[in-house]
């Protein structure tokens, strides 16, 4: 089932002070606009790289799930995995079918593509999320 790593998720409480990081500490030097996602509570931004992409995540909104994250983790840090999957239907009732706990109903996540969460409980710690491989797909 598990496809291609597709981004990291890094929480921060400032997108615009991250990308400044990025940009003039690793030399960064492509990175997307910022965009808001009022559905998954969160602002979002990539920093592209070869192989794969740093996404980005400032709360958006009173309920951003993000909130607790930063609680705990003031200054941020890595918030979640996305790995590729050919069908997150197929992937969510096989998860579920395993007693894992998937976190909300597949939604359109930042690539346009639907996407799940399973709760950190099942994956050791890590909060992973699923997203359907995009159909124009070169990375
Ligand atoms: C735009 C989109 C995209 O890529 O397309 C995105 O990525 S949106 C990315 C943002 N969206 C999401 O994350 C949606 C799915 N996330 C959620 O539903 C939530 O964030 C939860 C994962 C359920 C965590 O919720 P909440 O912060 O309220 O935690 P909680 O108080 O229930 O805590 C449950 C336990 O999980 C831990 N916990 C919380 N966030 C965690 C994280 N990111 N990684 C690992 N562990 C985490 C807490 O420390 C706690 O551990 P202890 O029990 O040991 O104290
Ligand atoms: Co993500």
């Amino acid at each position: 089932m598990i496809g291609k790593l597709n981004h990291v998720g890094v929480a921060t409480p400032s997108i615009d002070e991250s990308v400044k990081m990025y940009r003039e500490l690793l030399g960064a030097t492509s990175v997307t606009d910022k965009w808001a996602m009022p559905e998954q509570g969160v602002w979002v931004c990539f920093v592209n790289l070869p192989n794969s992409q740093i996404e980005l995540i400032e709360p958006y909104g009173e309920t951003s799930p993000i909130h607790g994250f930063l609680a705990k983790n003031p200054k941020g840090g890595q918030h979640h995995i996305c790995f590729e999957v050919e069908n997150i239907y197929e992937a969510r009732d096989a998860l579920v079918a395993k007693g894992a706990t998937v976190l909300g109903e597949p939604r359109i996540g930042a690539h346009g593509t639907l996407i799940i969460f399973v709760h950190p409980k099942d994956m050791g710690g890590l909060l992973v999320e699923l997203m359907e491989t995009p159909k124009d797909a070169h990375h």
